[in-house]
This record gives structure tokens, sequence and C-alpha cells, in this order.
């Protein structure tokens, strides 16, 4: 069911996108349950993609309720190789601003309750993670950023981006930790996706677009959800510009990917002693193993 090369996730504030062409929406069924919306197929510039509202459109789901499987398996079915998250972030310091843009090339794990693996269950495998964004893809995203030329907007390549459980915002305390580790940003949402797009063999990059300035900042409001959807409204236009231009130059020359084969050598379990139930439910991430 090859749909689309170039999948989408949008954060909070970005439920949809506007540019979009012969929209088709599909429900998509996976072996790790449904995704957190239909998946939006859609035409930009010639190019088909797929688009998904992380949260659903309506932003009924929490961080920590989100189907990652689901919506990783579901881009995986479409034929995804290239995902983008646009994501609203908080900024951990100065020089990254509200209405800036950053692309991490690092995560710090503060999340608690999340499944971010595929496997379990009698097949045991190991991605290399210590680059989680990739980089090729990454590059793509600063030279659209670049090429467009965005009146007001600082992008700040690299950076730790801290993925807390959330709900709730950090303390003053947590954000001064953060600060402290040299970390760049915080988010509640792209590093269990990285994971599991990682182990899904597709190319993983974040468009983080600032929003705030947590609450460790002494000349700024501590962040709110109204500071966070105000500001990220304030860049939608701006971030759906980024994506169009990432998309125009993937499609006109798509990058190579160390993650396109990330399971190459991180299976431990020999296939033909694993259990067929998993074989099964793991089925399209293991496909071209089983051969
Ligand atoms: C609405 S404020 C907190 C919320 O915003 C970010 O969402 P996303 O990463 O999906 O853009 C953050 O991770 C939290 O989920
Ligand atoms: N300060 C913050 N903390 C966690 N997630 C965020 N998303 C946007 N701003 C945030």
């Amino acid at each position: 069911m090859a749909e689309a090369q170039i999948g989408i996730i949008g954060g909070s504030g970005l439920y949809k996108m506007d540019a979009l062409k012969d929209i088709e929406e599909v429900q998509i069924d996976t072996p790790f349950g449904s995704p957190s919306d239909a998946l939006i197929l859609g035409t930009l510039d010639g190019t088909r993609v797929a688009f998904l509202a992380r949260h659903g459109r309506n932003h009924t789901l929490l961080p920590s309720e989100l189907p990652f499987r689901a919506n990783i398996y579901a881009m995986k079915k479409l034929g995804v190789k290239y995902l983008i998250s646009a994501s609203a972030v908080g900024s951990l310091k100065a020089e990254a601003k509200p209405l800036d843009m950053v692309i991490p090339d690092q995560f710090i794990d503060r999340t608690k309750n999340r499944i971010s693996t595929f496997f379990g269950e009698g097949i045991v495998a190991h991605i290399a993670f210590g680059d989680p964004i990739c980089h090729n893809l990454a590059s793509v995203l600063a030279d659209a950023i670049a090429s467009l030329n965005l009146a007001d907007v600082t992008l700040h390549r690299g950076g730790t981006y801290v993925c807390m459980e959330g709900p709730a915002f950090s303390t003053k305390a947590e954000s001064n930790l953060y600060r402290s580790w040299g970390a760049t940003i915080i988010g509640m949402t792209n590093l269990p996706e990285a994971k599991l797009a990682r182990e899904a063999e597709i190319a993983y990059a974040t468009l983080a677009l600032v929003t705030d300035y947590d609450c460790w900042h002494p000349d700024h409001d501590s962040v709110t959800v109204e500071m966070v959807i105000g500001n990220l409204q304030r860049n939608a236009v701006n971030a759906q510009k980024v994506i169009q231009e990432t998309v125009r130059s993937l499609s006109e020359n798509p990058p190579t990917s160390d993650a396109h084969s990330a399971l190459k050598y991180a299976i431990l379990t020999p296939l033909d002693k694993a259990p067929t139930a998993t074989k099964e439910k793991l089925g399209l991430l293991l496909e071209k193993y089983l051969k």
C-alpha cells in the first residue's frame, strides 16, 4: 500500500497543512492499534505526503496517551521513508527566543510512561541511537529554512531536546537542572517517536518551533498553554513554508540515511527461532530480513 515517501507529524497548534491538495483521509489499522487520528494524504507541489495530527485534530490526546507505535507503524504502512516532526518547544537557552526554530540533534529522556519499542514478545533488537536524528534529513530541513530567507526567524542548528513526561510543565528547579545539563529545548513528545521511527527504518528529524522560555527566565512569564498556542500560530505559516520547501527538495534529491538500514545489525534473536505471532505482528518492519 505504498502511498507517500514523506510523512509529517504536526504537533500542538499544527493540526493541518493548508497547502495540501487532493486530500484523502485514511483510517489506518495497525497491529499496535489506531493512530492519533486519520492520516491525511495530500499533494504538495506534485509530491504525495502523509500528514498526521499528533494529538488528534481536536487535541484530545495527552503526550502520555499518544499511540506512538501505531502512529509510526501507520507511516511505515503508507511507505514513508522520511518523517518530519513539527513540534512546539520551550527554550532553555536565552539565545533561542520564542518564534525561533531549532533543529535538535540530541535528546535526553525524562519520560516515565512510554512504550518506545516495537520489539519484545520473543524478538529482541537493540538499535543504535547515538545519533537519534537523521543528519541528512536535518540538513535538508536546515537548507530549506536558509533558502526561504524568512524575516525574523533565527535557526539554531543542533542542540539537545529534553523529553519530559508532562502533562504539567516543569518546576523551576527542573528547568534549571536541564539548563545546567546544557540542554537547548524542552517538549513532551519527540523522543519516543524518534526511537520508533529508527526501529521502523524511517529517517526522522525535528523542526522545533520555540514558543516560550519554559519557567526559568527571570524576565519572561512562565509557560502557559495560551503562550504555546499563540506563538505557534504566529509561526505556523513559516513552519508550513519550511515543510513545503523541505518536501520539494526531498522529492528532487532524496538523501541517503543510515536509518534506512537500522535493523541490519540490531536484531539478536534468530528470526527462524522467533515466535510466528510476533513475526506476523512486526510484519512490515521485518519483511526484508525474513527473505
Ligand atoms: C500545548 S503545550 C505542551 C505540548 O506542546 C508540545 O506538543 P508537540 O510536541 O506535539 O508539538 C509538547 O510536547 C506538549 O505535548
Ligand atoms: N515549556 C515547555 N515544556 C514542555 N513542553 C513544551 N511545549 C512547548 N513549550 C513547552
